[in-house]
């Protein structure tokens, strides 16, 4: 099962991380503001349309004023949403590289978590999406644009300014108590969600393993248990967010009702005291048509505010992922060096290999042979950076070496499998490789029968997980895969397991031939493959 394993970060770290995450500000707040500004402009319309109606001057220059304001409105929400997507989407894709980049560059020897990585890449990144686009646009716009509602009312009419503001402090109040309780809600809802997605992805990779053991009524209950638990700690963020949005919508009518009632009986000279200022009727009828815009910054603040719940919740996933370290490109060549060389898995008590040495020319075959479980994999891993160096040096031409990988062509044990083609899958390593150069390793691999039963030949699509493929298949098309890529390092991980004497005696010939003009080293069982090298080393009890 896969679970968050670090300590959430502090309030203050995660903020820097966000908003560094987000990156520069894009003008989406501005555009708030000039909608806003437009809305000042359309209630003037408005104001002076209606006294024009009622016999004071033309009506055209308001009604094209409020037209004009109007549509412009609509344009400043667009180009704002419009802007606020882009800039999300330039966000998430730089998380999404760096969740993969993160997981691709981990230390050697780190186990690799599906489920989680989906979760990071897929879910926490996504997460982004609404704070990036809509939170912090409104969040900057609601610190202004309420002001200048507020100079604008105050402009036509103090009372009904100190009306607005008045609402403002109750309304604040309620807001981050509301906030504070949702926050919570909505951690536990994402966690919530991450469990059921790590689950769910974990359990579709190993699908075949819960069929064959029936565990398929388990885990189904699992798995209904976790999307219960995830609808339940919805609804609770919900219940909230209702609450939140009630009280904001009473403020908001309040607000709107007291300037209503203020204006009209000012108006009509049925205020219960004297009058603090008179009013005209343009003035109440700009002060009524702005009132609600006085609130709207901050109903679009709340709207969005599940949205900042959400990518906090991601920050704390996305986080603790290390900046990748860039490699440094090394010309790597022969001789291949390795002193007194240990490795040890993280959490392993014992290493899987120690006190190593070799040394390997250009143009050698080494063959390493052992028992199952001396290290002979883990050797061909550490030379690609996949297992770790835990004590002694690896050299190759005079340069320490971190890994070979770019400089080896490499066959491993359980040959990786993209969905695509058979050509994709071969043309992995090689991606520039000719129809020409692809046939001849075809060939060399014993690929040919097979493909010649194959509906659609080299265009035959695969699954991640090479269905329909036999093991030695699998491994023919690694080995193919390897022999296509010119590197001058070949790395082979127990080329001919799985084939029948002739298959391997064919296949034997063919890693010969590849090994020519190049530095190989093989790990295997096989005592005839092994026939082949140039040197044998025993690791483990066979030393
Ligand atoms: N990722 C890993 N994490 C922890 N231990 C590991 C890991 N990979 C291998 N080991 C351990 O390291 C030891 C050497 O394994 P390795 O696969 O290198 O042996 P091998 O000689 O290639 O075996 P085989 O012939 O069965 O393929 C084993 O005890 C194995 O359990």
């Amino acid at each position: 099962m896969t679970t968050i394993a670090h300590a959430p970060p502090t309030r203050k770290a995660r903020n820097r991380w966000l908003n560094d995450a987000a990156g520069r500000r894009d003008g989406v707040a501005g555009l708030l503001l000039l909608d806003t500004l437009a809305a000042i402009g359309f209630a003037a319309g408005v104001a002076g349309g209606v006294t024009a109606v009622m016999g004071q001057g033309a009506v055209w220059p308001w009604a094209v004023l409020m037209l004009g304001m109007g549509a412009l409105r609509g344009v400043f929400a667009t180009l704002a949403l419009r802007r606020g997507a882009v800039r999300a989407g330039a966000v998430k894709r730089a998380q999404r590289l760096r969740a993969v980049a993160a997981t691709l560059r981990r230390k050697p020897g780190a186990p690799i978590d599906s489920g989680l990585l989906a979760s990071q890449a897929v879910d926490a990144v996504e997460a982004l999406d609404g704070y990036v686009a809509r939170f912090l646009p409104a969040r900057r716009a609601a610190a202004i644009a309420p002001m200048l509602v507020l100079v604008a009312t105050a402009c036509a009419s103090w009372v009904a300014a100190v009306l607005l503001a008045g609402t403002l402090l109750p309304f604040v109040a309620a807001m981050i108590l509301a906030g504070g309780a949702a926050a919570d809600e909505s951690r536990r809802q994402f966690v919530a969600l991450h469990r059921l997605s790590a689950r769910f992805a974990d359990r579709v990779r190993s699908l075949p393993v819960v069929l064959a053991f029936r565990a398929e009524t388990r885990e189904t209950e699992a798995i209904g248990a976790a999307a219960l638990e995830l609808a339940e700690r919805t609804m609770r963020v919900l219940r909230v967010a209702f609450l939140s949005s009630a009280a904001l919508e009473f403020f908001a009518a309040l607000s709107v009702a007291l300037v209503a009632v203020y204006c009209g009986f000012a108006l009509l000279g049925l205020l219960p005291f004297a009058a603090p200022e008179t009013l005209t009727l343009a003035q109440a009828f700009f002060v009524l048509a702005l009132a609600p815009e006085f609130y709207a910054p901050m109903r679009r603040l709340a709207a969005a505010y599940h949205d900042k719940q959400a990518a906090e919740t991601a920050a704390d996933t996305l986080m603790p992922l290390t900046e990748p370290e860039p490699v440094p490109l090394v010309r790597v060549t022969a001789p291949l060096i390795l002193r007194d060389v240990a490795i040890r898995y993280p959490g392993s008590d014992a290493p899987a290999v120690s006190h190593l040495s070799l040394r390997i020319d250009a143009g050698e075959t080494v063959a390493l042979l052992g028992p199952s479980g001396s290290g002979k994999t883990s050797v061909l891993h550490m030379l690609l950076g996949l297992a770790p160096l835990s004590a002694g040096t690896v050299e190759a031409g005079g340069v320490p070496l971190t890994s070979l990988a770019g400089h080896a062509s490499w066959a491993g044990q359980h040959p990786l499998l993209i969905a695509g083609t058979i050509r994709d899958n071969l043309t992995l390593a090689h991606p520039r490789a000719d129809q020409l150069a692809i046939q001849r390793a075809v060939a060399a691999a014993g690929l040919g029968p097979m493909l010649a039963a194959r509906p659609g030949g080299l265009g035959a699509t695969l699954d991640a997980r090479g269905s329909g493929l036999s093991g030695g298949e699998r491994r023919r098309i690694a080995l193919a895969r390897a022999l296509l890529n010119p590197a001058p390092f070949l790395l082979l991980d127990e080329p001919t397991a799985h084939l029948d004497a002739a298959a391997e005696a064919a296949l034997i010939a063919t890693i010969a031939r590849a090994a020519k003009g190049r530095t190989t080293l093989i790990a295997t069982h096989s005592p005839a493959l092994a026939a082949i090298a140039t040197r044998v080393v025993h690791l483990g009890h066979a030393a």
